[in-house]
Protein backbone atom coordinates (compact mmCIF):
# COMPACT_ATOMS: atom_id res chain seq x y z
CA UNK A 1 0.00 0.00 0.00
CA UNK A 2 1.38 3.69 -0.26
CA UNK A 3 2.06 5.78 2.13
CA UNK A 4 -0.05 8.90 2.94
CA UNK A 5 1.20 12.00 2.30
CA UNK A 6 1.84 12.80 5.95
CA UNK A 7 3.53 9.35 6.44
CA UNK A 8 5.92 10.47 3.54
CA UNK A 9 6.75 14.14 4.73
CA UNK A 10 7.39 12.17 8.43
CA UNK A 11 9.57 9.37 7.28
CA UNK A 12 11.62 12.18 5.59
CA UNK A 13 11.86 14.28 7.97
CA UNK A 14 13.34 11.43 10.51
CA UNK A 15 16.57 11.29 7.98
CA UNK A 16 19.55 12.92 9.59
CA UNK A 17 21.14 15.84 7.23
CA UNK A 18 23.52 13.43 5.40
CA UNK A 19 20.90 11.20 3.99
CA UNK A 20 20.58 11.02 0.31
CA UNK A 21 16.52 12.16 1.29
CA UNK A 22 17.30 14.68 3.78
CA UNK A 23 14.87 18.25 3.51
CA UNK A 24 16.00 20.32 0.43
CA UNK A 25 16.91 23.70 1.42
CA UNK A 26 15.79 26.60 -0.39
CA UNK A 27 16.65 30.19 -0.21
CA UNK A 28 14.38 33.02 -2.18
CA UNK A 29 15.81 36.09 -2.95
CA UNK A 30 13.14 38.98 -4.31
CA UNK A 31 9.49 39.08 -2.47
CA UNK A 32 8.15 41.06 -4.99
CA UNK A 33 5.05 39.71 -7.57
CA UNK A 34 6.55 36.10 -7.76
CA UNK A 35 9.02 35.96 -4.86
CA UNK A 36 5.83 36.16 -2.49
CA UNK A 37 3.05 33.66 -4.84
CA UNK A 38 5.99 31.50 -4.91
CA UNK A 39 6.31 31.35 -0.71
CA UNK A 40 2.32 31.48 -0.69
CA UNK A 41 2.21 28.54 -3.22
CA UNK A 42 5.27 26.26 -1.19
CA UNK A 43 3.51 26.98 1.98
CA UNK A 44 -0.26 25.95 0.76
CA UNK A 45 0.91 23.01 -1.23
CA UNK A 46 4.08 21.65 1.28
CA UNK A 47 2.28 18.27 1.54
CA UNK A 48 1.33 17.95 -2.25
CA UNK A 49 4.78 18.92 -3.03
CA UNK A 50 6.72 16.69 -0.62
CA UNK A 51 4.84 13.46 -1.75
CA UNK A 52 5.31 14.56 -5.09
CA UNK A 53 8.93 15.44 -4.45
CA UNK A 54 9.43 11.98 -2.04
CA UNK A 55 10.80 14.61 0.52
CA UNK A 56 10.57 17.88 2.00
CA UNK A 57 11.39 21.11 0.44
CA UNK A 58 11.79 24.01 3.00
CA UNK A 59 11.96 27.60 2.63
CA UNK A 60 14.96 28.10 4.68
CA UNK A 61 15.86 31.38 3.98
CA UNK A 62 14.42 34.62 1.86
CA UNK A 63 16.47 37.89 1.24
CA UNK A 64 14.06 40.94 0.89
CA UNK A 65 14.78 44.45 1.06
CA UNK A 66 11.79 44.25 2.97
CA UNK A 67 8.84 42.31 4.38
CA UNK A 68 5.71 41.97 1.76
CA UNK A 69 2.30 41.95 3.24
CA UNK A 70 1.20 39.55 0.78
CA UNK A 71 2.97 36.56 2.06
CA UNK A 72 3.98 35.55 5.42
CA UNK A 73 7.34 34.89 6.34
CA UNK A 74 7.14 34.98 10.06
CA UNK A 75 8.91 31.38 10.36
CA UNK A 76 11.36 31.99 7.79
CA UNK A 77 14.54 33.70 8.28
CA UNK A 78 14.83 36.35 6.34
CA UNK A 79 17.52 38.38 5.66
CA UNK A 80 17.99 42.33 4.12
CA UNK A 81 21.12 41.10 1.96
CA UNK A 82 20.35 39.27 -0.88
CA UNK A 83 24.36 37.39 -0.97
CA UNK A 84 24.15 36.18 2.40
CA UNK A 85 21.69 33.62 0.28
CA UNK A 86 24.27 33.15 -2.00
CA UNK A 87 27.28 32.50 0.30
CA UNK A 88 24.65 30.23 3.17
CA UNK A 89 25.91 26.87 3.69
CA UNK A 90 22.30 25.69 4.73
CA UNK A 91 20.83 26.68 1.16
CA UNK A 92 21.42 23.94 -1.75
CA UNK A 93 18.81 25.93 -4.48
CA UNK A 94 18.97 29.87 -4.34
CA UNK A 95 15.53 30.82 -6.37
CA UNK A 96 16.26 34.33 -8.19
CA UNK A 97 13.46 36.62 -8.46
CA UNK A 98 15.03 40.01 -8.19
CA UNK A 99 15.14 40.96 -12.01
CA UNK A 100 17.46 42.46 -14.03
CA UNK A 101 20.31 41.72 -15.44
CA UNK A 102 23.23 43.50 -13.40
CA UNK A 103 22.80 42.54 -9.55
CA UNK A 104 21.17 38.97 -10.49
CA UNK A 105 24.03 37.99 -12.57
CA UNK A 106 26.33 38.63 -9.44
CA UNK A 107 23.95 36.82 -6.95
CA UNK A 108 23.83 33.47 -9.61
CA UNK A 109 27.83 33.35 -9.86
CA UNK A 110 28.55 34.04 -6.49
CA UNK A 111 25.84 30.74 -5.60
CA UNK A 112 27.23 29.02 -8.32
CA UNK A 113 30.60 29.25 -6.93
CA UNK A 114 29.13 28.28 -3.48
CA UNK A 115 27.96 25.39 -4.56
CA UNK A 116 24.30 26.08 -5.03
CA UNK A 117 21.92 24.88 -7.67
CA UNK A 118 19.73 28.04 -9.23
CA UNK A 119 15.75 28.31 -10.26
CA UNK A 120 15.24 31.55 -12.02
CA UNK A 121 12.35 33.25 -13.53
CA UNK A 122 14.59 36.18 -15.53
CA UNK A 123 13.96 35.67 -19.23
CA UNK A 124 16.07 39.06 -19.33
CA UNK A 125 19.22 37.21 -18.05
CA UNK A 126 19.51 33.64 -19.35
CA UNK A 127 18.59 35.65 -22.28
CA UNK A 128 21.68 37.72 -22.21
CA UNK A 129 24.00 36.16 -19.96
CA UNK A 130 22.58 32.31 -20.09
CA UNK A 131 25.74 31.19 -22.13
CA UNK A 132 28.47 32.60 -19.24
CA UNK A 133 25.66 31.42 -16.60
CA UNK A 134 25.13 28.04 -18.00
CA UNK A 135 29.43 27.60 -18.39
CA UNK A 136 29.60 28.23 -15.11
CA UNK A 137 27.31 26.31 -13.90
CA UNK A 138 28.13 22.96 -15.50
CA UNK A 139 32.16 24.08 -14.37
CA UNK A 140 30.92 23.59 -10.77
CA UNK A 141 28.93 20.59 -11.37
CA UNK A 142 25.10 22.63 -10.46
CA UNK A 143 22.16 22.97 -12.46
CA UNK A 144 20.58 26.08 -13.90
CA UNK A 145 16.64 26.02 -14.04
CA UNK A 146 14.34 28.97 -15.73
CA UNK A 147 10.91 27.26 -16.59
CA UNK A 148 9.31 30.63 -15.21
CA UNK A 149 11.14 32.69 -17.59
CA UNK A 150 9.62 31.88 -20.79
CA UNK A 151 5.71 31.71 -20.57
CA UNK A 152 5.12 32.25 -17.14
CA UNK A 153 3.17 28.77 -15.91
CA UNK A 154 3.25 26.88 -19.04
CA UNK A 155 5.55 24.04 -18.83
CA UNK A 156 7.03 25.43 -22.35
CA UNK A 157 10.96 24.72 -21.45
CA UNK A 158 10.05 20.58 -19.83
CA UNK A 159 7.96 20.79 -23.18
CA UNK A 160 11.07 21.61 -25.43
CA UNK A 161 13.66 20.26 -23.56
CA UNK A 162 12.33 16.97 -22.73
CA UNK A 163 8.83 16.06 -24.12
CA UNK A 164 9.57 16.77 -27.45
CA UNK A 165 13.41 15.46 -27.72
CA UNK A 166 12.23 13.32 -30.45
CA UNK A 167 11.22 15.47 -32.79
CA UNK A 168 13.56 17.94 -35.35
CA UNK A 169 11.45 21.40 -34.79
CA UNK A 170 10.32 23.21 -37.63
CA UNK A 171 8.85 25.91 -36.22
CA UNK A 172 7.78 27.37 -33.30
CA UNK A 173 5.58 31.02 -32.93
CA UNK A 174 4.09 32.17 -29.72
CA UNK A 175 2.11 34.81 -27.99
CA UNK A 176 4.81 35.37 -24.88
CA UNK A 177 3.92 38.65 -23.14
CA UNK A 178 1.40 39.10 -21.42
CA UNK A 179 0.96 42.47 -21.01
CA UNK A 180 1.29 42.74 -24.64
CA UNK A 181 -1.62 40.58 -24.99
CA UNK A 182 -3.50 42.33 -22.36
CA UNK A 183 -3.24 45.62 -24.12
CA UNK A 184 -4.14 44.17 -27.18
CA UNK A 185 -7.23 42.44 -25.90
CA UNK A 186 -8.39 45.23 -23.96
CA UNK A 187 -8.19 47.58 -27.29
CA UNK A 188 -10.16 45.04 -29.16
CA UNK A 189 -12.91 43.92 -26.89
CA UNK A 190 -13.63 47.50 -24.75
CA UNK A 191 -12.57 49.75 -26.78
CA UNK A 192 -9.64 50.98 -24.07
CA UNK A 193 -6.74 53.23 -24.73
CA UNK A 194 -3.28 51.80 -25.14
CA UNK A 195 -2.10 53.55 -22.48
CA UNK A 196 -5.06 52.52 -20.22
CA UNK A 197 -4.85 48.87 -20.80
CA UNK A 198 -1.16 49.41 -20.22
CA UNK A 199 -1.84 51.00 -16.50
CA UNK A 200 -4.07 47.96 -15.53
CA UNK A 201 -1.50 45.79 -16.63
CA UNK A 202 0.84 47.30 -14.55
CA UNK A 203 -1.30 47.26 -11.60
CA UNK A 204 -2.39 43.50 -11.93
CA UNK A 205 1.46 42.75 -11.64
CA UNK A 206 1.53 41.51 -15.56
CA UNK A 207 4.52 44.46 -16.30
CA UNK A 208 8.00 44.49 -16.16
CA UNK A 209 9.92 46.56 -14.01
CA UNK A 210 10.32 49.18 -17.25
CA UNK A 211 7.29 48.08 -19.16
CA UNK A 212 8.58 49.40 -22.79
CA UNK A 213 10.31 45.58 -22.41
CA UNK A 214 6.80 44.56 -22.64
CA UNK A 215 5.71 46.86 -25.35
CA UNK A 216 8.57 47.40 -27.15
CA UNK A 217 8.83 43.30 -28.03
CA UNK A 218 12.19 43.29 -25.78
CA UNK A 219 10.46 40.89 -23.17
CA UNK A 220 9.44 38.94 -26.12
CA UNK A 221 12.36 38.60 -27.57
CA UNK A 222 14.27 37.72 -24.76
CA UNK A 223 11.73 34.57 -24.30
CA UNK A 224 11.77 33.80 -28.22
CA UNK A 225 15.79 33.34 -27.82
CA UNK A 226 15.39 30.98 -24.88
CA UNK A 227 13.25 29.03 -26.93
CA UNK A 228 14.80 28.96 -30.03
CA UNK A 229 18.36 28.00 -28.55
CA UNK A 230 16.63 24.66 -26.97
CA UNK A 231 14.15 23.75 -30.16
CA UNK A 232 16.95 24.58 -32.67
CA UNK A 233 19.88 23.29 -30.14
CA UNK A 234 22.05 27.54 -30.63
CA UNK A 235 23.36 29.23 -28.70
CA UNK A 236 21.48 32.08 -27.16
CA UNK A 237 21.49 35.00 -29.65
CA UNK A 238 20.12 37.67 -28.13
CA UNK A 239 21.35 40.61 -30.11
CA UNK A 240 20.30 39.04 -33.11
CA UNK A 241 16.08 38.75 -32.43
CA UNK A 242 14.75 41.10 -35.01
CA UNK A 243 12.31 43.11 -32.72
CA UNK A 244 9.36 44.97 -33.04
CA UNK A 245 6.44 45.81 -30.38
CA UNK A 246 3.03 46.87 -30.23
CA UNK A 247 3.19 50.38 -30.05
CA UNK A 248 2.10 51.33 -33.02
CA UNK A 249 -1.25 49.59 -33.37
CA UNK A 250 -4.26 50.93 -33.93
CA UNK A 251 -7.53 50.24 -33.10
CA UNK A 252 -8.21 50.66 -36.60
CA UNK A 253 -5.85 48.25 -37.91
CA UNK A 254 -7.54 45.86 -35.31
CA UNK A 255 -10.95 46.58 -37.19
CA UNK A 256 -9.39 45.70 -40.54
CA UNK A 257 -8.06 42.66 -39.51
CA UNK A 258 -11.43 41.80 -38.15
CA UNK A 259 -13.04 42.35 -41.47
CA UNK A 260 -10.23 40.60 -43.13
CA UNK A 261 -10.88 37.44 -40.64
CA UNK A 262 -7.81 37.87 -39.14
CA UNK A 263 -6.39 38.88 -35.26
CA UNK A 264 -3.53 40.76 -34.45
CA UNK A 265 -1.22 39.29 -32.11
CA UNK A 266 2.31 39.80 -31.19
CA UNK A 267 4.35 36.98 -31.37
CA UNK A 268 7.51 35.38 -31.09
CA UNK A 269 8.44 33.49 -34.00
CA UNK A 270 11.35 30.97 -34.33
CA UNK A 271 11.28 28.90 -37.92
CA UNK A 272 14.27 26.18 -39.03
CA UNK A 273 15.21 27.28 -43.27
CA UNK A 274 17.65 25.76 -45.01
CA UNK A 275 19.64 29.23 -44.78
CA UNK A 276 19.22 29.11 -41.12
CA UNK A 277 16.51 30.03 -38.59
CA UNK A 278 14.30 32.76 -38.28
CA UNK A 279 14.46 34.69 -34.92
CA UNK A 280 11.99 37.71 -34.83
CA UNK A 281 9.22 39.40 -32.48
CA UNK A 282 6.39 41.54 -34.60
CA UNK A 283 2.93 42.23 -34.20
CA UNK A 284 1.50 39.23 -36.55
CA UNK A 285 -2.15 38.84 -38.60
CA UNK A 286 -3.11 35.65 -37.72
CA UNK A 287 -6.44 33.40 -38.96
CA UNK A 288 -9.10 33.93 -36.71
CA UNK A 289 -9.55 30.32 -37.19
CA UNK A 290 -6.51 29.19 -35.53
CA UNK A 291 -6.67 28.02 -31.97
CA UNK A 292 -4.21 30.71 -30.59
CA UNK A 293 -6.08 33.60 -32.45
CA UNK A 294 -8.62 32.79 -29.32
CA UNK A 295 -6.07 33.62 -26.77
CA UNK A 296 -6.99 36.72 -24.86
CA UNK A 297 -5.87 38.84 -22.15
CA UNK A 298 -2.75 37.75 -20.00
CA UNK A 299 -2.92 34.35 -21.26
CA UNK A 300 0.11 33.16 -23.41
CA UNK A 301 -0.13 30.36 -25.79
CA UNK A 302 2.96 28.64 -27.78
CA UNK A 303 2.54 26.38 -31.07
CA UNK A 304 5.62 24.24 -31.77
CA UNK A 305 5.55 21.92 -34.61
CA UNK A 306 7.88 18.57 -35.14
CA UNK A 307 9.04 16.06 -37.80
CA UNK A 308 7.34 13.61 -36.23
CA UNK A 309 4.23 15.24 -33.54
CA UNK A 310 3.02 18.06 -35.76
CA UNK A 311 2.12 21.18 -34.42
CA UNK A 312 1.44 21.24 -31.15
CA UNK A 313 -0.35 23.83 -28.47
CA UNK A 314 0.85 25.33 -25.39
CA UNK A 315 -1.73 27.64 -23.27
CA UNK A 316 -1.96 29.12 -19.88
CA UNK A 317 -1.47 32.15 -17.89
CA UNK A 318 1.83 33.77 -18.85
CA UNK A 319 2.18 35.82 -16.12
CA UNK A 320 1.08 36.93 -12.23
CA UNK A 321 2.37 35.43 -9.22
CA UNK A 322 0.92 32.17 -8.69
CA UNK A 323 0.84 31.13 -12.07
CA UNK A 324 4.69 32.08 -12.41
CA UNK A 325 5.13 30.18 -8.61
CA UNK A 326 3.59 27.29 -10.54
CA UNK A 327 6.32 27.28 -13.01
CA UNK A 328 9.37 27.82 -10.08
CA UNK A 329 7.76 25.27 -7.32
CA UNK A 330 8.20 22.73 -10.49
CA UNK A 331 11.60 23.60 -11.11
CA UNK A 332 12.55 23.40 -7.28
CA UNK A 333 11.59 19.87 -7.05
CA UNK A 334 13.14 19.02 -10.61
CA UNK A 335 16.07 20.26 -9.09
CA UNK A 336 15.41 18.46 -5.72
CA UNK A 337 14.84 15.20 -6.92
CA UNK A 338 18.14 15.18 -8.87
CA UNK A 339 19.95 16.91 -5.98
CA UNK A 340 22.26 13.76 -5.95
CA UNK A 341 22.89 13.01 -8.89
CA UNK A 342 26.01 13.95 -11.21
CA UNK A 343 25.47 16.06 -13.49
CA UNK A 344 25.52 13.83 -16.57
CA UNK A 345 22.27 12.22 -14.57
CA UNK A 346 20.25 15.61 -15.13
CA UNK A 347 18.61 16.87 -18.17
CA UNK A 348 20.83 18.99 -19.68
CA UNK A 349 20.56 22.95 -18.97
CA UNK A 350 20.62 24.16 -22.80
CA UNK A 351 19.11 21.02 -23.45
CA UNK A 352 21.84 19.45 -25.51
CA UNK A 353 24.67 16.91 -24.20
CA UNK A 354 27.77 18.76 -24.27
CA UNK A 355 29.33 18.75 -28.22
CA UNK A 356 25.55 18.49 -29.09
CA UNK A 357 24.99 22.05 -30.31
CA UNK A 358 24.10 22.58 -33.91
CA UNK A 359 25.73 24.50 -36.87
CA UNK A 360 22.31 26.71 -36.58
CA UNK A 361 23.14 30.79 -37.86
CA UNK A 362 20.05 33.07 -37.64
CA UNK A 363 18.87 34.18 -40.73
CA UNK A 364 18.99 37.91 -41.55
CA UNK A 365 15.67 39.78 -41.78
CA UNK A 366 15.98 40.55 -45.40
CA UNK A 367 16.00 37.22 -46.19
CA UNK A 368 12.54 36.52 -44.39
CA UNK A 369 9.77 35.41 -46.50
CA UNK A 370 6.20 35.87 -45.55
CA UNK A 371 2.79 37.96 -46.52
CA UNK A 372 2.20 41.39 -45.19
CA UNK A 373 -0.79 43.40 -44.53
CA UNK A 374 -0.43 47.34 -45.78
CA UNK A 375 -2.65 50.20 -45.01
CA UNK A 376 -2.14 53.21 -47.35
CA UNK A 377 -3.60 56.29 -46.94
CA UNK A 378 -4.59 57.30 -50.57
CA UNK A 379 -5.94 60.91 -52.14
CA UNK A 380 -9.45 59.88 -53.32
CA UNK A 381 -7.92 60.26 -57.24
CA UNK A 382 -8.07 57.79 -59.87
CA UNK A 383 -5.09 55.56 -60.43
CA UNK A 384 -3.74 55.18 -56.98
CA UNK A 385 -4.87 51.45 -56.98
CA UNK A 386 -2.81 50.97 -60.53
CA UNK A 387 0.18 52.53 -59.51
CA UNK A 388 0.27 50.64 -56.15
CA UNK A 389 -0.50 47.42 -58.10
CA UNK A 390 2.28 48.29 -60.52
CA UNK A 391 4.76 49.38 -57.67
CA UNK A 392 3.93 45.44 -55.93
CA UNK A 393 4.23 43.64 -59.16
CA UNK A 394 7.62 45.32 -60.13
CA UNK A 395 9.12 43.97 -57.00
CA UNK A 396 7.53 40.12 -57.55
CA UNK A 397 4.59 40.95 -55.19
CA UNK A 398 1.07 39.88 -56.29
CA UNK A 399 -2.24 41.24 -54.58
CA UNK A 400 -4.52 38.83 -52.59
CA UNK A 401 -6.81 40.78 -51.07
CA UNK A 402 -7.91 44.64 -50.85
CA UNK A 403 -10.49 46.58 -48.38
CA UNK A 404 -11.25 50.08 -49.90
CA UNK A 405 -14.22 51.89 -48.21
CA UNK A 406 -15.85 55.30 -49.18
CA UNK A 407 -13.68 57.92 -47.47
CA UNK A 408 -15.36 59.80 -44.67
CA UNK A 409 -17.86 62.89 -45.53
CA UNK A 410 -15.26 65.93 -45.73
CA UNK A 411 -12.56 63.48 -45.70
CA UNK A 412 -9.87 63.74 -48.58
CA UNK A 413 -7.83 60.50 -47.27
CA UNK A 414 -8.81 56.86 -47.81
CA UNK A 415 -8.11 54.19 -46.21
CA UNK A 416 -6.86 51.16 -48.61
CA UNK A 417 -5.60 47.98 -47.17
CA UNK A 418 -4.16 45.28 -48.81
CA UNK A 419 -2.88 41.37 -48.37
CA UNK A 420 -0.12 40.41 -50.26
CA UNK A 421 1.48 37.69 -51.52
CA UNK A 422 4.64 36.17 -49.83
CA UNK A 423 7.57 38.03 -50.34
CA UNK A 424 11.14 38.38 -49.12
CA UNK A 425 11.02 41.21 -46.75
CA UNK A 426 13.99 43.23 -48.88
CA UNK A 427 11.47 43.41 -51.72
CA UNK A 428 8.64 44.71 -49.43
CA UNK A 429 10.65 46.97 -47.99
CA UNK A 430 11.47 48.31 -51.44
CA UNK A 431 7.79 48.37 -52.50
CA UNK A 432 6.99 50.14 -49.62
CA UNK A 433 8.69 53.12 -50.04
CA UNK A 434 8.12 53.48 -53.65
CA UNK A 435 4.68 53.73 -52.68
CA UNK A 436 5.29 56.05 -49.69
CA UNK A 437 6.92 58.34 -52.48
CA UNK A 438 3.66 58.65 -54.37
CA UNK A 439 2.01 61.89 -54.18
CA UNK A 440 -1.65 60.37 -54.25
CA UNK A 441 -0.25 58.63 -50.96
CA UNK A 442 0.04 60.59 -47.30
CA UNK A 443 2.35 59.63 -44.71
CA UNK A 444 3.97 56.52 -43.97
CA UNK A 445 2.35 52.53 -44.93
CA UNK A 446 0.96 50.79 -42.39
CA UNK A 447 2.83 47.40 -42.26
CA UNK A 448 2.12 44.37 -40.26
CA UNK A 449 3.30 40.55 -41.07
CA UNK A 450 0.82 37.63 -41.78
CA UNK A 451 1.21 34.35 -40.75
CA UNK A 452 -0.89 31.04 -41.57
CA UNK A 453 0.34 29.06 -38.73
CA UNK A 454 -0.39 26.21 -40.01
N1 LIG B 1 5.54 39.31 -12.66
C1 LIG B 1 5.38 38.28 -13.47
O1 LIG B 1 4.27 37.91 -13.83
C2 LIG B 1 6.58 37.52 -13.96
C3 LIG B 1 6.38 36.35 -14.71
C4 LIG B 1 7.48 35.61 -15.16
C5 LIG B 1 8.75 36.04 -14.85
N2 LIG B 1 8.92 37.17 -14.13
C6 LIG B 1 10.30 37.54 -13.77
O2 LIG B 1 10.48 37.29 -12.39
C7 LIG B 1 11.39 38.22 -11.85
C8 LIG B 1 10.73 38.98 -10.71
O3 LIG B 1 9.62 39.66 -11.23
P1 LIG B 1 8.51 40.32 -10.28
O4 LIG B 1 7.37 40.64 -11.15
O5 LIG B 1 8.30 39.49 -9.08
O6 LIG B 1 9.26 41.68 -9.90
P2 LIG B 1 8.98 42.62 -8.65
O7 LIG B 1 9.54 43.95 -8.99
O8 LIG B 1 7.58 42.50 -8.21
O9 LIG B 1 9.89 41.93 -7.53
C9 LIG B 1 11.28 42.01 -7.47
C10 LIG B 1 11.65 42.18 -6.01
O10 LIG B 1 13.05 42.06 -5.89
C11 LIG B 1 13.48 43.08 -5.00
N3 LIG B 1 14.90 43.39 -5.26
C12 LIG B 1 15.43 43.87 -6.40
N4 LIG B 1 16.75 44.03 -6.24
C13 LIG B 1 17.04 43.62 -4.99
C14 LIG B 1 18.23 43.55 -4.23
N5 LIG B 1 19.40 43.93 -4.73
N6 LIG B 1 18.16 43.10 -2.96
C15 LIG B 1 16.97 42.70 -2.44
N7 LIG B 1 15.80 42.75 -3.10
C16 LIG B 1 15.86 43.20 -4.36
C17 LIG B 1 12.56 44.26 -5.24
O11 LIG B 1 12.55 45.12 -4.11
C18 LIG B 1 11.23 43.53 -5.45
O12 LIG B 1 10.57 43.33 -4.22
C19 LIG B 1 11.83 39.10 -13.03
O13 LIG B 1 13.00 38.58 -13.58
C20 LIG B 1 10.67 38.98 -13.99
O14 LIG B 1 11.06 39.20 -15.33
C21 LIG B 1 7.88 37.92 -13.67
N1 LIG C 1 6.03 41.06 -18.11
C1 LIG C 1 5.91 39.70 -18.50
C2 LIG C 1 5.87 38.81 -17.29
C3 LIG C 1 5.91 37.35 -17.61
O1 LIG C 1 7.13 36.97 -18.15
C4 LIG C 1 4.66 39.52 -19.34
O2 LIG C 1 3.80 40.40 -19.32
O3 LIG C 1 4.55 38.52 -20.04
NA1 LIG D 1 7.10 28.41 -18.38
Amino acid sequence: MSATVEETIQYASQESPDSPRRTVRVGICGLGTVGSGTVNVMSRNAAEITARCGRPVEIVQVGARRDNPACDTSQMQVSREIFDVATNPEVDILVELIGGTTVARELILTAIENGKHIVTANKALIAEHGNELFEAAASKGVTIAYEGAVAGGIPIIKSLREGLVGNRIQWLAGIINGTGNYILTEMREKGRTFEEALAQAQALGYAEADPTFDVEGIDAAHKLVIMASLAFRMPLAFDKVYTEGISGISIEDIRYADELGYRIKHLGIARGTEQGVELRVHPTLIPQRRLIASVNGVMNAVMVSGDAVGPTLYYGAGAGAEATASAVIADIVDVARTLEATPDQRVPLAGVAAGGQGQNCVLPMDEVVTSYYLRISAHDKPGVMSQVAKICSDQGISIEALIQHEPAEGEALVPVVILTSRAKEARLREAVSQIEALDTVEGEVVRIRVEPLG
